[in-house]
């Protein structure tokens, strides 16, 4: 069940009322003491912050069971997530101090001139003398932010913000969230381009489908740096990883599984581009109207694609119809659609990916005890698919060997490297992707894309680790 944290600030008449009894409430309405701070104490009163750890659905069940008392007056409740995003989540930090005019001569001017007339001579020195080596773009137009839609880019930011901490934290990599206040597919390429002299590398991310295709091949095309989609490949890689790992689980071959794909957006599109390169041969991708069947004609360029592929099966059906006998479902799409009378009609041993954020396309509490194999989104159960596994290992390796793109065989690789952090004999149905907190994911992944981007004659530069 979903967690959340919340702090209470609650004054006390101790005449009335005692600690305990509202210890006792706060328990009984099924929330779950984790600290307290006397804010200001006192004979006749006090003031305290309890925290409480409570489910998400009963949040309000804990503050309406501490209303009924006589003697507690709620001064506030904050919520720990909405206090974490307070200022902001990020800041620029200077490499060097300047702490007198000698210092304030050689970072700005006159001296940053030289510096400026050694780049204009030669531009790669960018790469060296500028923050370039090193920074990516995260980049949003807010239209398909989680699985919560077309919200904008003033509310895009905090999931942007969020991300340019996990690149830095766990990859080193300084990453700008960048929110752009506009929906045209040509305007948001053409300011990307403008703006890309500064960066190494360009994150596109919660873009809607199908703009997203054509944003990220006209800037692949058109760009020297590294441009991806991070909802597209991120999502992809790190699925192929748990999905080869799921296989080894239940003992099914990748050849022999009948795979539905739910959702045929960014990340649907690349993980069935990616599940074909793997090996899948029974695939039956679905979106709102119900398969993508092979030899039909559809309007989005991606879904014909599809339906041209041999390995996309024919059957027509709504999702609960096509995924009868299934082996394996993935879900990006968006919350709440099946249940577990839904996932029961699946083959045994059945593999479950519900992906949509934040809530998954069935409630893993339901889920848990039908199917073998469970894997969401989330990081409150086990089993997290969030590209965060992928995408500040990619950007590493990509960075540091000056990669002109990322190209297929680097996207496998990286897959590959996931999958390989867990062990044969750690390997069961609760641990098949390593955590995003496990050192060696960020550092196999920067190692399989140097290596691929070497391979491929994409890289510009051998690290010296390479060398
Ligand atoms: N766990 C993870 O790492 C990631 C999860 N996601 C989640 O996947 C979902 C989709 O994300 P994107 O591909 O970026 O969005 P998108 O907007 O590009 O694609 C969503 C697709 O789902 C389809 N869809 C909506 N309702 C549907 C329904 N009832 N049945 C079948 N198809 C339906 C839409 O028509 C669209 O084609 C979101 O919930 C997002 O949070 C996305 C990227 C990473
Ligand atoms: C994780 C992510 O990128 C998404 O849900 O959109
Ligand atoms: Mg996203």
């Amino acid at each position: 069940m979903a967690q959340t944290s919340i702090i209470l600030r609650v004054e006390l008449d101790h005449d009335k009322i005692s600690f305990g009894d509202v210890a006792a409430a706060i328990s009984k309405a099924g929330g779950d003491i984790t600290s307290i701070d006397v804010i200001r104490p006192g004979k006749e009163s006090s003031v305290r912050d309890i925290t409480v750890d409570v489910a998400e659905s009963a949040e309000t069940s804990v503050v309406d069971a501490l209303k009924a008392y006589d003697g507690i007056k709620i001064i506030n409740v904050s919520d720990r997530t909405f206090l974490v995003h307070l200022g902001g989540k990020i800041s620029v930090q200077p490499n060097v101090p300047i702490k007198n005019r000698d210092d304030l001569s050689r970072v700005y001017t006159p001296g940053v001139a030289r510096v400026c007339t050694a780049i204009h001579e030669n531009p790669d020195k960018a790469y060296s003398l500028t923050i370039k080596r090193n920074t990516v773009a995260v980049v949003t137009d807010g239209t398909a932010v989680l699985g919560l839609g077309d919200i904008g880019p003033h509310a895009a930011a905090p999931v942007m913000e969020g991300k340019a901490m996990l690149f830095k934290q766990l990859a080193g990599v300084d990453a700008f969230p960048i929110c752009l206040d506009t929906k045209d597919t040509e305007e948001i390429i053409r300011t990307i381009k403008a703006m890309s002299p500064i960066f190494g590398g360009i994150n596109l991310e919660d873009i809607s489908s199908p703009r997203c295709f054509e944003i990220e091949r006209r800037l692949s095309e058109e760009l020297d740096i590294p441009v991806f989609h991070d909802d597209q490949h991120g999502t992809a890689v790190v699925l192929l990883a748990g999905f080869l790992n799921a296989l080894k689980v239940v003992g099914k071959r990748i050849e022999n599984v009948r795979v539905v794909v739910n959702g045929i957006g960014a990340a649907g599109v690349s993980i069935c581009k990616m599940l074909l390169a793997a090996g899948v041969t029974r695939l039956v991708p679905v979106d709102r109207h119900g398969a993508i069947v092979r030899g039909n004609s559809y309007e989005y360029p991606m879904w014909q694609w599809l339906a041209e592929q041999p390995q996309v099966e024919e059957t027509e059906g709504s999702l609960k119809e096509v995924l009868r006998g299934a082996d394996v479902f993935i879900g990006v799409s968006r919350g709440g659609l099946l249940s577990a009378e839904d996932v029961c009609t699946m083959a045994p041993d059945r593999i479950v990916f519900a992906l949509a954020n934040p809530k998954p396309e069935i409630d893993p509490d339901e889920a848990q005890s039908h199917v073998r194999v469970l894997a969401t989104g989330r990081s409150d159960y086990p089993n997290q698919i969030n590209n965060v596994l992928c995408f500040p290992g990619i950007f590493r390796g990509a960075l540091d060997c000056r990669a002109r793109s990322i190209n297929e065989p680097m996207k496998l690789a990286a897959a590959r490297a996931i999958a390989s952090v867990v062990t044969s004999a750690e390997l069961n149905e609760h641990y098949i992707i390593p955590s995003i907190f496990n050192e060696q994911v960020v550092t196999k992944v920067r190692h399989a894309i140097i290596e691929a981007a070497i391979l491929t004659g994409v890289a510009r530069r051998i690290p010296p680790d390479f060398r």
